[in-house]
């Protein structure tokens, strides 16, 4: 059984409708990536698949359980880690701070504030520095840590690259490859570095116009030359 199942999802903003009836899946201890032209409804689907956006129609099951109607509190709970595309941070707390506030609201125990500092050492040394001083990367580590205090089985990550460093995405990738080999699920919106990213991704699902059109594997999808050309507007240069 797949970890997270997704059926005919459709959701939207006021009177439009920008996901329709999409349907995948993605499991566990891999990498299951969305790329698709900027607009195509990326975000929109994962948010409704955390319960940030309300779903119009369809359903989101994890590891069998539907999810419908939660809240995105109760769906954090249930194992569904989301990580949103600005890395929102609280700017004036410290790193520490952030991530108690996670494991006061959850009731979590506080050794696994220690678990997140051993994946990112970076964080564990500045754990006393206000987080609004962080880098980007930095601050995008710490909104990937404050998902991972919740232990989640499936983490979705909305572009964690964007405008980072070369340096720093490379680093970033190989924590999320390490979140990956233990166990969990990684759900990954793409927008830059697909070169880097899609290697490592088991499935990859092609959207636009809020509909999936394609599923491939990332190493199929980078050989395919119409690719780039067709979901980029651009040529993908070679990692
Ligand atoms: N809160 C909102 N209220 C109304 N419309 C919205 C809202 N958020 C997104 N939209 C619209 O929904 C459509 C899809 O946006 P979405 O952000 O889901 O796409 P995306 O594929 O993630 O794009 P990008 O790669 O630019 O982030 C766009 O037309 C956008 O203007």
């Amino acid at each position: 059984m797949p970890l997270l199942e997704v059926e005919n999802l459709t959701s939207g903003y006021g009177r439009n409708n920008i996901i329709h009836g999409i349907s995948f899946a993605a499991d566990e201890g891999s990498i299951t990536a969305i790329i698709g032209p900027n607009g195509a409804g990326k975000t929109t689907l994962v948010q409704t698949i955390a319960g940030v956006v309300d779903a119009r129609g369809g359903s989101v099951k994890l590891g069998g359980e539907p999810l419908d109607g939660m809240p995105a509190r109760e769906r954090a709970r249930r194992g569904l880690g989301y990580t949103p595309q600005l890395r929102n941070v609280f700017g004036a707390l410290s790193v520490e701070d952030n991530l108690e506030v996670v494991t006061r609201a959850m009731r979590l125990p506080h050794d696994r504030v220690d678990e997140v500092f051993e994946l990112f050492p970076i964080l564990a040394e500045r754990r006393k520095q206000r987080s609004g001083t962080l880098s980007g990367g930095q601050r995008q580590q710490l909104a990937i840590a404050s998902s991972l205090l919740m232990r989640p089985r499936l983490l979705i990550l909305d572009e964690p690259t964007t405008g980072l460093a070369p340096q720093i995405v490379d680093s970033l990738i190989k924590q999320i490859c390490v979140i990956e080999r233990s166990g969990t699920g990684v759900l990954w919106v793409i927008e830059e570095h697909p070169s880097q990213i899609l290697p490592l991704c088991g499935r990859v699902f092609l959207m636009e116009s809020g509909q999936i059109h394609h599923e491939a594997n990332g190493p199929q999808l980078l050989a395919d030359p119409g690719f780039a050309e067709m979901f980029l507007g651009a040529r993908i240069p070679q990692a």
